[in-house]
């Protein structure tokens, strides 16, 4: 792969409109505001905002651009996610943490933000890059505005830029660290240096975003949201939910399922979890790589072949590392809600959320591990299962959130592995 590493720029946003105005024209100033009556940092002056932000990415090129939310200098790894809708979602999701997840949805920040749609306690992400920003809020959920929301969270983003460029970039080189600027002291070469010292790779994510202490989970999805009533337990399973990072809807779905769920922090000893005698673990998903997390594997290896286990996303890799397989960096990943996927087990094409940049590599593992359902995209492993040890995983996100609900039946099958499990006990 070649790679044009010289510096230059992209003048991708006009400079000023005012500069192209003939004389006669009065200016005046168009006052955006939220149907909520909340402020936008930055909107008061659209449409003449001018740049006031660069994205610097490690192949040199320099995307200008308005900034909105907190303001500052990040560096992190730009990724693009193809969801139509769901950036709530996508914000909290503790996956993010490290990157710059660019929208490709040109369109984003029109339903505002609620306090109900939040994924985890925080935003762990680098920052957002987005075409547009919506300059008004209508939904009857909203309580304030993206731009409030982040500037509160110290998340920083920026609009006006050529997110279909980036993509395209993306997709033709690879993921690519960038370095987000407000600061116009800041020079070019040195934000520059910055995006190509610094790396993703081989750092332990988790546990800056783990909880601390274990904690009982109560919440299921609310009534007026929740779907797929069949095949629902009457038992209490209790469940131990390994947090790498876990989102939110996956402990509500597995307690609208019927499981009493204890969330514990990623460094929690094997030997803890199976004193509590739990029906059944959890592995969740997580940021980062999870090559970087030997302890987590570890922990993975001492528990499965004892208790039924479900690994998600991160938990997935773990699960594959803990049979004796590789994972390995992927192109650009896959973050979206579209992404096509077979159930090599019944055939059939489920249409799933994604959010991963790692994958497991099938011919690293030991015989006797199914590859239960394939991206059908690119044909990468995306599940699978073990049944002489009790395990199954999946690559993608069944409680989507954001996302389709095609794959939530997988939540059933593992409530049956576990009431197998207990009716033998
Ligand atoms: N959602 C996740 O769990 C992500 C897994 C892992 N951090 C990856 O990027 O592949």
């Amino acid at each position: 792969m070649t790679m044009d590493c010289s510096l230059r720029l992209i003048h991708n946003s006009p400079l000023s409109t005012t500069a192209f105005l003939p004389k006669k024209v009065r200016l005046f100033t168009v006052k955006c505001s939220s149907s909520q009556g909340f402020s936008s940092v930055g909107l008061a002056e659209r449409p003449w905002k001018v740049a006031d932000a660069r994205l610097v990415l490690e192949d040199g090129s320099i995307w200008r651009a308005k900034s909105f939310g907190a303001s500052g200098t990040q560096v992190g790894e730009v990724v693009f996610n193809t969801s139509l809708t769901g950036y709530q979602e996508i914000l909290t999701d503790p996956s993010y943490a490290g990157q710059f997840v660019l929208m490709t949805n040109p369109h984003i920040g029109n339903t505002g933000v609620n306090f109900d749609d939040e994924e985890s306690v925080q935003c762990f992400l680098a920052g957002l890059v987005i075409r547009s920003l919506s300059i008004s809020t209508s939904n009857w959920r909203c309580a304030e505005t993206l731009s409030d929301y982040l500037a509160a969270r110290n998340i920083m983003g920026i609009y006006d830029v050529d997110t279909r460029a980036i993509t395209r970039r993306l997709r033709d080189d690879g993921s690519l660290i960038g370095v987000l600027s407000t600061e116009e002291l800041k020079s070019d070469e040195e934000l520059l240096e910055i995006s190509r010292t610094w790396d993703i790779v081989g750092i332990d994510l988790i546990s800056g975003v783990s909880c601390k202490t274990p904690y009982e989970w109560v919440d299921r999805t609310g009534s007026e949201w929740d779907f797929n009533f069949s095949a629902r337990s009457k038992e209490n399973l209790h469940v131990v939910a390994y947090d790498f990072g876990i989102k939110h809807n996956i402990l509500r779905r597995l307690a609208s399922y019927g499981c009493k769920i204890t969330v514990v922090p990623s460094t929690w000893p094997a030997s803890d979890t199976l004193k509590m005698k739990p029906d059944g673990v959890l592995f969740s998903n997580g940021p980062g790589d999870p090559s970087a997390v030997p302890y987590a594997v570890d922990t993975v290896r001492e528990i499965i072949g004892k208790i039924p286990v479900f690994g998600i996303c991160m938990g997935h890799q773990l699960l594959g590392q803990a049979l004796g397989g590789k994972t390995f960096k992927m192109k650009f990943g896959h973050h979206g809600g579209n992404h096509p996927v077979r159930n090599i087990r019944n055939g059939s094409v489920e249409i799933s959320a994604q959010n991963h940049n790692y994958a497991v590599d099938p011919a690293s593992l030991p015989s006797g591990v199914e590859v239960t359902h394939v991206n059908l995209n690119d044909g990468s492993c995306a599940g699978l299962a073990f049944s002489q040890l009790k395990l199954m995983s999946l690559q993608y996100h069944p409680e989507a959130s954001p996302g389709p609900h095609d794959s939530d039946p997988v939540f059933g099958e593992f409530i049956q592995l576990m009431k197998q499990e207990k009716v033998k006990a």
